[in-house]
């Protein structure tokens, strides 16, 4: 079997099956069903108010849809959100939970909680299995920033960088926490196109490196034809569309649901280098 061929037969990692969702007589999600695979950037496009981040809420558990949802064979169906994330389903949210006065490096360490197996009094008596554990943490931090171009930054309090450079520290919260599939609810949200394209490389490399399945809610069509494997669109809670972003945002259907009028063009869709110079450490 060939390389295309073989990919288009692997198993989804993360898949959902004709799921349903209500709220009184509202239709949230009407039969919808997807998958993601490992090493896969799936984006999840529609017009506001389509059901996108609702899907991310039957995912991670915090609404009970009918129909199936499976994560590497095990149902998620009826599990709480505690449970789910601890099953490995890693979530960024549009406004990172950063701590402001913490730096960089200390807000990554406290995404390391769900990996600490020391005992709060062997961590306070420093025993040498805390002290083992905790230099692994700060490996594993130390690895992701680096992957984000963050090392330079890594003493610097959160709350005094740029925007751009949070959502960054946002998505490094996430992967500190060694996800085995990461769903995130817009990231660019706010950025400017710059920081827009920056975040870009990021995900992209992220996701190369890593090979982690990602789930991306996305509005900017640029970001998502540049860096996005597959498309899937949801309109009024209704799948109408999944493919490779060049045949998917060429769909008459999609572009009249979602662009209105505007035709497309993915011309230009690009993704920059990271520019740690930016940052001036204090
Ligand atoms: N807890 C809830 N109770 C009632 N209605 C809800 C609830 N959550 C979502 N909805 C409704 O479900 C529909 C889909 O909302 P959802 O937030 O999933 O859309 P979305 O595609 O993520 O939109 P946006 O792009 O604006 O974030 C909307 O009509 C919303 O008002």
């Amino acid at each position: 079997m060939r390389g295309a061929d073989a990919r288009s037969e692997q198993m989804y990692d993360l898949e959902l099956k004709d799921v349903e969702l209500h709220f009184g007589g509202l239709v949230v999600l009407n039969r919808v069903s997807l998958g993601v695979r490992s090493g896969e950037l799936l984006a999840l496009i529609g017009p506001n108010g389509a059901g996108k981040t609702s899907i991310f809420n039957c995912i991670s558990g915090i609404y009970r849809p009918s129909g199936q949802i499976d994560f590497l064979g095990t149902s998620l169906i009826g599990k709480k959100p505690s449970a789910i994330a601890e099953m490995g389903i890693g979530r960024t949210f549009q406004h990172a939970e950063l701590i402001p006065r913490m730096n960089v490096r200390e807000n990554l360490l406290v995404a390391r909680h769900n990996h600490l197996k020391a005992t709060l009094a062997e961590q306070w008596l420093r025993l040498p299995s805390a002290r083992r554990e905790e230099a692994e943490h700060l490996a594993v931090v130390n690895v992701v920033l680096e992957m984000l171009s963050l090392t330079h930054l890594a003493h610097l309090p959160v709350g005094g960088l740029p925007f751009g450079i949070q959502k960054i520290i946002g998505f490094g919260r996430a992967l500190v926490a060694e996800p085995k599939v990461l769903l995130m609810d817009e990231p660019s949200a706010g950025l400017t196109q710059e920081e827009r394209e920056e975040l870009a490389y990021h995900i992209d490399a992220a996701k190369k490196q890593l090979g982690i399945p990602m789930l991306w809610i996305e509005h900017d069509m640029e970001m998502v034809a540049a860096i996005a494997d597959r498309i899937h669109v949801l309109d009024y809670g209704r799948s109408i569309g999944d493919g490779p972003p060049d045949e998917v945002l060429d769909n008459p259907e999609v572009v009249r649901a979602y662009l209105g009028t505007t035709q497309l063009t993915l011309a230009g869709a690009d993704v920059a280098a990271p520019q740690e110079e930016r940052v001036t450490p204090v």
